[in-house]
């Protein structure tokens, strides 16, 4: 197909035709989609058998069963929407390159909220992995946002500046492939890359000056307190991480612009105060935004995680092939890259390495209005973050005239009430800023930088609703990506042969389920409010289908609900002698079996085609049966009482394990792909599954009574899918269910038992 993307401005007023900086490649999926199809027609037939037999009218299990597989039937519907036009993009940095033309500024930010959960080691690699990018530094501007406001964050980063100024030159003369150093180091490179005859020597000085800074982390971390809290610490000194001004630092300046030097890195703790909302990660990427405005003003802004380091160096060229390289800007309005981990286990036991989903899910909503913003390896356009639609941007003239008609005032009733923000916004807006403001040094912004940084700034502005990322969800991320669809912007992300960012993926038990309780969670507040996607295609330039692909995320958790209740029925079932699906002697239990192993063939091929093993298939499988049944079931059901305002809504920040992070990636260690528990109650209904189901297989024992043979599969396989806690059972410490834990459960389970006799013997 040829390509649909054209070349930047800049080549218009050039005669010379360049190369597309950027391709759609289509990908085919006749075969999938006849399978999916098919699927669809199975779940429709099962729904007609239900309604046309005679059970219909007289058995519970028969009413509820129908009721399940509706809303698996609508959710399969939803979910072929998301993959039905899977595109790729190819990018081609070095034609910009070839172009000559001047790169744009980018304003990088990195977030770090706790110096325990998040070490601030993982954060330094991620910080050296950004300052050391190809791209030319003085264009490049790294902010860290630390809603710490921990000593420790910070002494570590004017420590990691100093390594910075061997780290970024050692890396750009050998061009190293990987340049987060606990990576580089741990495996991912070694004294070979180069064959030059000084590169070991170079090599073993740079490792151990690595390792040098590791100690002084480390013993830094050991002590508490990194030194004595006067000078530059001084700032940190009595300070409560809830309670304390901002501090804005400036921890390196690329002063006389050097195009060799090393990217400015700036540090930032916003002010917080108990009584203001802070708005966790969503508020801190606004002070970021408004701090940088006043500092650089990059009309492009990047977004990262403190633990998600740049794999690819050439990551930010490969945006701005995206960036620049439409012949519309709206095309691109945000550039996500797909989230990928590192130090992912072998067959993936925890399922969270989300390969499969990225391929595929992520893959279709490039083929509609484009991935959904993720939080983090995110590009942004600054003034699609400062609220504009693209009929505004379309049309810069008129915007400029509207900007320019409007006084300052205007736009600080907008931006807040710095005067500096607003005449940066102002550039911002017109599409007239395509430089960093050079002629001042860094530190004669840093009082403006301060006060726009202030607890109290956003009251009565724009922030929060119509500028900057949107509050009201722990998930702003899908917020944020959904406002902008809906002003119309698409956004895109390209191929890389080797992956943009890599980030650290939470393993064991307790860990995932409150990330992704939190989750759901953020997900229900956006389906629950104004802004939900449905009412917002109908208002707005939000794609129709596209909103149906939000619609799939968004229902993950009330998903929870009809799949928790199907996963009773086979035993509900044996329990009562009754069946809930055909029996052997009629025709429909065909449909069942075709649906059952064209399903899982159709799973287990993407997998297969994404070079993993069978295994990777089935521990993905069991861990969504498992997460299903766990944290999105309680997410769905905790998510209530918050909508009521009876608890509080609060983001965890997920714990980064330092073990995985800096011993490396390639540490095989049994026990971390076993599943661990804690004393959460959030296990208790997995538990209680699992009980109930293995009392109805010994049941069906006992009895000797083979009649309900699709329902004793059924059971068997949620016996299987849930093995981890059928070995957590028998296991103790972290490894094994609390015993508090198995009473609940299996009490539940036996008060399910009594309950469906009763039931059933009244029917
Ligand atoms: O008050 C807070 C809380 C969190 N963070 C930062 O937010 C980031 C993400 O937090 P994490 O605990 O790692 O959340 P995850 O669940 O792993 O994050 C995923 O989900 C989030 C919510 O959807 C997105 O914001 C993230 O980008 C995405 O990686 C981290 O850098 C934190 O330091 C803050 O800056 N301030
Ligand atoms: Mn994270």
């Amino acid at each position: 197909m040829e390509s649909k993307c054209l070349s930047s401005p800049s080549t218009m007023a050039n005669p010379i035709p360049y190369l597309p900086l950027q391709e759609i490649i289509p990908r085919k999926n006749t075969l999938k989609r006849a399978v999916e199809v098919t699927i669809f027609f199975l779940l429709l037939s099962l729904l007609s058998y239900r309604l046309l037999s005679d059970n219909y009218n007289n058995s519970l299990a028969w009413h509820l069963a129908f009721l399940c597989e509706s809303w698996f039937t609508f959710f399969w519907l939803l979910f072929i929407n998301v993959k039905w036009n899977p595109l790729q993009y190819r990018t081609y940095p070095q034609r910009l390159l070839n172009r000559g033309v001047e790169l744009p500024p980018v304003d990088i930010f990195v977030t770090t909220a706790d110096p325990v959960l998040e070490p601030p080691i993982i954060t330094v690699n991620t910080v050296l992995s950004l300052l050391a990018l190809d791209y030319p530094p003085h264009k490049l501007a790294c902010y860290v946002s630390d809603d710490g406001a921990s000593p420790l964050t910070f002494y570590s980063l004017m420590e990691a500046s100093k390594f910075a100024k061997l780290w970024v030159p050692f890396c750009k003369k050998h061009n190293i492939q990987v340049r987060a150093p606990f990576m580089y180091f741990s495996g991912g490179g070694n004294a070979t890359d180069d064959i030059s005859l000084e590169f070991p020597q170079e090599w073993r000085k740079i490792k151990n000056e690595y390792e040098q800074l590791c100690n002084r982390i480390e013993e830094a971390v050991q002590r508490g307190i990194p030194c004595e809290l006067t000078g530059e610490f001084a700032d940190f000194s009595g300070i409560e991480g809830r309670n304390h001004p901002s501090i804005v630092k400036v921890i390196w300046e690329n002063k006389e612009n050097f195009s060799d030097g090393i990217p400015h890195l700036i540090y930032l703790s916003r002010e917080k105060q108990p009584k203001h909302p802070h708005h966790y990660k969503a508020g801190a990427m606004n002070v970021l935004t408004r701090v940088s405005g006043v500092i650089t003003n990059s009309p492009f802004m990047l977004n990262v995680d403190c633990d998600m380091f740049a794999n690819n160096p050439q990551v930010v060229l490969h945006a701005m092939c995206l960036l620049l390289g439409f012949e519309n800007e709206t095309e691109s309005g945000f550039v996500q890259h797909p989230q990928m981990f590192y130090g992912g286990l072998k067959d993936d036991p925890f399922g969270n390495q989300y390969v499969v989903l990225v391929e595929y899910v992520l893959r279709g909503f490039l083929g509609l209005q484009g991935p959904i913003y993720a939080g983090t390896g995110c590009f942004h356009r600054r003034k699609v973050i400062y609220g504009l639609s693209v009929d505004e941007a379309e049309n810069k003239g008129r915007n400029l005239g509207v900007v320019n008609g409007k006084s300052l005032e205007t736009l600080r009733a907008k931006f807040g009430d710095s005067i500096e923000f607003a005449e940066s916004a102002k550039l911002i807006m017109c599409g007239t800023n395509n430089s960093m403001n050079r002629s001042r040094c860094l530190s004669s912004c840093i009082k403006a930088a301060i006060h726009v940084a202030s607890s109290v700034y956003e009251y009565n502005t724009d922030w929060g609703t119509k500028v900057g990322l949107v509050y009201g969800s722990t998930t702003e991320d899908l917020l944020t990506g959904l406002s902008i669809h809906a002003r119309g912007w698409r956004s895109v992300y390209p191929d890389l042969d080797s992956p943009a960012f890599l980030g650290c993926a939470p393993t064991g038990g307790p860990i995932i389920m409150t990330q992704m309780t939190r989750w759901i969670t953020g997900f229900l507040e956006i389906l629950f409010s104004i802004r939900n996607p449905i009412l917002t295609t109908l208002a707005t330039k939000l794609q129709f289908r596209q909103s149906l692909a939000y619609l799939y995320i968004m229902l993950w958790g009330p998903y929870s609900l009809p799949e928790f209740c199907y996963a009773l029925l086979p035993a509900y079932s044996i329990f009562t002698k009754t069946h809930f699906l055909p029996t052997v002697s009629e025709p429909a239990i065909f449909i069942l079996v075709a649906l059952f192993i064209i399903y899982n063939l159709y799973t287990l091929s993407e997998y297969i085609q994404c070079r993993l093993s069978i295994r990777a298939w089935w521990n993905n499988m069991r861990m969504s049966r498992i997460i299903v049944s766990s944290a999105c079931l309680f997410g769905f059901l905790g998510f209530f009482p918050k909508l009521l305002g009876l608890s509080d809504k609060v983001f965890n920040v997920t714990p980064k394990d330092q073990a995985t992070s800096i011993q490396g990636a390639n540490v095989e260690d049994a026990d971390r792909g076993r599943f661990t528990f804690n004393e959460s109650p959030i296990f208790v209904p997995p538990t209680a599954l699992l009980f109930v189901n293995l009392t109805a297989l010994a049941m069906v024992f006992l009895d000797g009574s083979w009649l309900g043979i699709g329902e004793i599969v059924c059971s068997a396989w949620m016996v299987l899918s849930l093995l981890p806690f059928l070995k957590g059972l028998f296991r103790r410490g972290i490894y094994g269910i609390p015993w508090p834990t198995i009473w609940k459960s299996a009490t539940l389970a036996f008060l399910f038992l009594h309950f469906s006799r009763q039931w059933a013997s009244k029917g």
